[in-house]
């Protein structure tokens, strides 16, 4: 049975773990899919490189309000497709090969095949020509997760599409029914109704994207209604193939009712790997999420045994993947003798965004979060049309909204819903992650005028700070 110094299970962000310091060391990589994990292959990237056409072909319908009469001639879907898949396959197979080939990974073995534990820090792997079982003295569970489908009756017979397929179908559809409406389901409407593609979403309670801070997600509620069929407080009693499509029974408060579409995609969030790695029959405790539980160095519950990103991490982003990689690679080398002091994850400001129609981005708590800690706040909120940028975009939807400590002045939290939303927050990031509060960073720089973070400058100077 092979033995291995380091077994790294999972090529997302457990990829970037080996470098030049780790090449004494004995290692194995398990993948069972593509080189590269989801962000690369099915996730954030493709994603964002369908978002920039599609924002690009939404501008004609914003365009005729500021005098400028732009048309759409077309979308060449496969070519969009193409493009995007020519560059990232060839990522994904560049950094197989590397792994395989190149001499700087001499010391690493590739398993390419499922893995699942079968004993304590044993493995066994289902290869193409059978299976193989190895031991090590560490490992990194970096498998992930995956997207999950409800319990409605028939779908699982359906020919339903998750966020692994839809981007590779071969033509528009007319119709396109999306099942949720969280950050996958927000992506992929304004993606394909920007193509074209009416939109009908299907969603459980009654607003969009209701993790975000509520006026956020009202908002995003009511603007996406006027572009897509928005069906909220709806329950899914069946599903079924119609021949050339797939239908869906609801329930709401108009009653019962169907709608059909050409697609079907299913959005309704994503489940940890754990269990299919079967982390239990290595001692490795799991959440009630279904998450490995794991501690401030990432280690789980067995000596020797890390994890990282969406295998362990509710957040399931790739910036927490990726910081939590770093941790995990720097207690390696702790281990391994090459580092002095182990270090521990900073998980005080996640932020995320989505990169819907409008854009949202968002750190730190939401009014909801504060109110429910008792922690005490002020609120301030900026419309994009109150600054001279927003007065040349003519914007009357969009604004940025901050909770602060009304006595330190500290930002405890940011949401901005309009454009330029992820970039517009790093700034406030930045303020929250280095304690710089409120006056000093609104009156403590230049603000670029008349450009967009003049938006922030007057957020931050609305704040009703004792
Ligand atoms: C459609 C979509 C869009 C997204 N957009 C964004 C975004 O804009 N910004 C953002 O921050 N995040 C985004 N995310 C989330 C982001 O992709 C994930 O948080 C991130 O990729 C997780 O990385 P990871 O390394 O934990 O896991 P993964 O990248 O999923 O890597 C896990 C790897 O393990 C392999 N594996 C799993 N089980 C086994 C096993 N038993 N044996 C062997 N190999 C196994 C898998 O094949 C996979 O290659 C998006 C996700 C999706 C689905
Ligand atoms: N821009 C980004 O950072 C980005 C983009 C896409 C995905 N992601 C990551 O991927 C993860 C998964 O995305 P997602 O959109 O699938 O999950 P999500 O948690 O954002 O949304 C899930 C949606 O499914 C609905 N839902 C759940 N069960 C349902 C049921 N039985 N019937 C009907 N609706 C149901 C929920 O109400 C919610 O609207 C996210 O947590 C996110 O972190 C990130």
């Amino acid at each position: 049975m092979p033995h291995y110094d380091i077994v790294i299970i999972g090529t997302g962000s457990g990829n970037s773990i080996l470098d030049q310091r780790f090449a004494d060391r004995k290692v194995a990589i398990v993948e069972k899919g593509v080189f590269g994990g989801t962000c690369l292959n099915v996730g954030c990237i493709p994603t964002k490189m369908f978002v920039h056409p599609a924002d690009l072909a939404a501008t004609p319908a914003s365009a005729a309000r500021l005098g400028v009469d732009e048309t759409l001639d077309g979308v060449r879907w496969r070519d969009i497709r193409d493009r995007i898949f020519g560059r990232i396959d060839a990522i994904a197979a560049g950094g197989r090969e590397y792994r395989i080939e190149h001499d700087d990974n001499a010391n690493v073995t590739v398993y390419e095949g499922q893995g699942r534990f079968t004993g304590h820090k044993e493995l066994t792997v289902e290869l193409a020509g059978g299976t193989e079982t190895i031991t090590a003295d560490r490992f990194v569970l970096a498998a992930g997760g995956r997207a999950v489908a409800p319990d409605v009756p028939g779908l699982a017979e359906t020919d339903f599409h998750t966020s692994d397929t839809i981007m590779r179908i071969d033509e528009l559809p007319r119709r396109l029914v999306i099942l949720g409406s969280g950050f996958i389901a927000a992506e992929f409407a304004h993606v394909f109704s920007a193509f074209g593609v009416d939109v009908t979403m299907i969603a459980r309670s009654g607003a969009m994207l209701r993790a975000e801070d509520e006026d956020v997600s009202r908002r995003y509620t009511a603007l996406a209604s006027q572009r897509i069929d928005l069906r909220l407080n709806r329950t899914t009693t069946l599903a079924r193939n119609t021949g050339t499509g797939v239908e869906l029974d609801l329930e709401g408060p108009g009653g019962a009712e169907t709608v059909e579409g050409d697609l079907l995609l299913v959005a309704t969030g994503r489940r940890s790997n754990a269990d299919l790695l079967d982390v239990e029959a290595t001692g490795v405790a799991v959440t009630r999420s279904g998450h490995v539980e794991v501690d401030e160095y990432q280690r789980t519950a067995v000596d020797g045994i890390y994890a990282l990103g969406d295998i362990s991490s509710p957040a399931e982003l790739k910036h927490v993947a990726n910081h939590e990689a770093r941790v995990v690679q720097h207690n390696l080398l702790h281990d391994l003798g090459v580092e002095d002091s182990p270090v521990t994850v900073d998980h005080r400001f996640v932020p995320h965004a989505v990169f819907g129609s409008p854009q949202i981005a968002s750190v730190g708590l939401t009014e909801r979060d504060a109110a429910a800690q008792g922690v005490a706040y002020v609120t301030a909120t900026q419309d994009y049309g109150g600054i001279a940028y927003g007065w040349a975009m003519e914007d009357e939807s969009h604004f940025a909204k901050l909770l602060a400590d009304p006595s330190t002045g500290r930002l405890i939290g940011a949401h901005i819903i309009g454009p330029q939303a992820p970039t517009l927050i790093q700034p406030l990031i930045q303020a929250m992650s280095f304690e710089i509060d409120a006056r000093s960073m609104a009156r403590g720089q230049y603000w670029i005028h008349p450009a967009m973070p003049e938006l922030i400058e007057n957020a931050l100077l609305n704040l009703p700070l004792d």
